[in-house]
């Protein structure tokens, strides 16, 4: 059922906290430099299609694979953490309850795998 992405305010609710998010990722300096020239806007459309399929929200992602996405940019673990960081802020800022930050933290976490890059 849908319970988890209405706590995240549905649509509107995870479009605002996606928009925080990229906020901080951009004024924090673990993160600010992966995305010189990145077409931001585009992110953050694909960024809330993807968290809204995770939330099992009435969404399709349309953007490209995350190993495709992020390869050959030197995400490490560090910069994952970071940008997690940042989520979490602004998860904070817009009420979402801590159990509902945690599911989908907790499906965040395995996506490591798909974004890091050190070659
Ligand atoms: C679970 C964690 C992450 C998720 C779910 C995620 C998701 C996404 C999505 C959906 C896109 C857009 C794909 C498209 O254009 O079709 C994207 C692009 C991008 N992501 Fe991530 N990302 C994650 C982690 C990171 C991290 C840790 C960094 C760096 C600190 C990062 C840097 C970027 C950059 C620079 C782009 C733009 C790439 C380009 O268009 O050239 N991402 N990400």
């Amino acid at each position: 059922d849908d319970a988890l992405y209405k706590q995240f305010g549905e649509k509107e609710g995870l479009t605002k906290i996606v928009d925080d998010m990229y906020d901080n990722v951009l004024s924090d300096p673990r993160t600010a430099p992966y995305f010189d020239n990145a077409p931001v806007k585009r992110i953050k459309q694909k960024l809330v299609e993807q968290i809204c399929v995770l939330l099992d929200g009435p969404c399709v992602y349309t953007g490209r694979p995350m190993r495709r996405t992020h390869e050959g940019q030197n995400i490490d673990r560090a910069a994952f953490n970071a940008l997690v960081e940042d989520l979490q802020a602004a998860m904070d800022k817009n009420g979402v309850p801590f159990h509902a930050q945690n599911k989908l933290l907790a499906k965040l976490a395995p996506m490591y795998r798909e974004v890091q890059d050190r070659e």
